[in-house]
């Protein structure tokens, strides 16, 4: 086992010396996380990082850990917090920008903690791609990429995972205001629609000097989306006028 001293010199080395905004972006599997990432990267120029990636990647690489995170994998369990903010949290160091996607992390409550204690980063919102299970596994089964997990068995036992331990997480940013709710069981272009809306306005800052033209840029996003979902980030009076003309 390591020791205390080696493992506070280990987690200093994975300290984070910059100031980055990290998005998390959440979803069962085949919620098509990976397909509006891409999409997300091309348009905001955000780096991005599947937490999936980076294990199968440790697991093609050889490393010591590399039999353990494929058996979990082929399990469909989750891999220990550690071993995966590790990965994260070098794939970060490694990159020069400022900017990322975590896709398909945090997991569970554990993940959330293990990143949060060692990076002491706050995801800046959390994109949420809601999707019904019969949509996923359809979209799984067909994906063909090779993955030994795609099959009918590990796919079950990954839902369960996702409804148990990562949907609390969902209600828990729902809770914080921190949530942006995407109905993802549409096609990909009509998702980016209301994911490209939720990007564009984090990127730029309304101008509470300009009335007219803050109210244009947000009621140019507004038309894409869906009124149960995504306005909550809208100020209060903008989101109260839009609701009387708009519905
Ligand atoms: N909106 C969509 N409609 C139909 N198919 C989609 C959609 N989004 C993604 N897909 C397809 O579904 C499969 C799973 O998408 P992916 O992005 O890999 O999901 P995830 O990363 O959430 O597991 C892929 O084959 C992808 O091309
Ligand atoms: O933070 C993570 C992310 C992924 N996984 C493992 O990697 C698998 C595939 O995850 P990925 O995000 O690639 O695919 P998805 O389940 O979203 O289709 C999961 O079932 C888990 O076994 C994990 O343990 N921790």
């Amino acid at each position: 086992m390591m020791g205390s001293s080696n493992k506070e010199a280990v987690d200093a080395s994975l300290q984070i010396h910059k100031q980055i905004k990290v998005v998390f972006v959440m979803g069962g599997p085949g919620s098509g996380k990976g397909t509006q990432c891409s999409k997300i990267v091309q348009e905001f120029g955000y780096t991005h990082l599947s937490a999936g990636d980076l294990l199968r990647d440790e697991v093609k690489s050889g490393s010591e850990n590399g039999a353990m995170i494929h058996d979990l994998m082929n399990e469909g369990k989750l891999v220990a917090s550690d071993v995966i903010v590790r990965l994260i949290v070098k794939a970060i160091q490694e990159t020069d920008n400022d900017k990322f996607l975590l896709d398909g992390f945090p997991r569970n409550e554990d993940n959330l903690k293990a990143f949060e204690n060692l990076t002491k980063i706050e995801p800046d919102f959390v994109l949420y791609l809601d999707c019904p299970e019969e949509e996923m596994i359809k979209r799984v089964l067909s994906r063909n990429q090779g993955r030994e997990d795609d099959n009918i068995e590990t796919i079950r036992k990954r839902f369960r995972v996702f409804e148990e331990s990562t949907l609390p997480l969902v209600d828990y940013y729902a809770s914080k205001g921190k949530l942006r709710r995407v109905d993802a069981a549409r096609s990909v272009e009509e998702v980016f629609e209301s994911v490209r809306a939720i990007f564009s306005s984090t990127e730029v800052r309304p101008r509470p000097d300009r009335h007219c033209n803050c109210f244009c840029k947000y009621s140019s996003s507004f038309a894409h989306y869906e009124v149960s979902t995504s306005i909550d980030f809208l100020p209060f009076q903008l989101t109260s006028f839009l609701k009387r003309v708009h519905v």
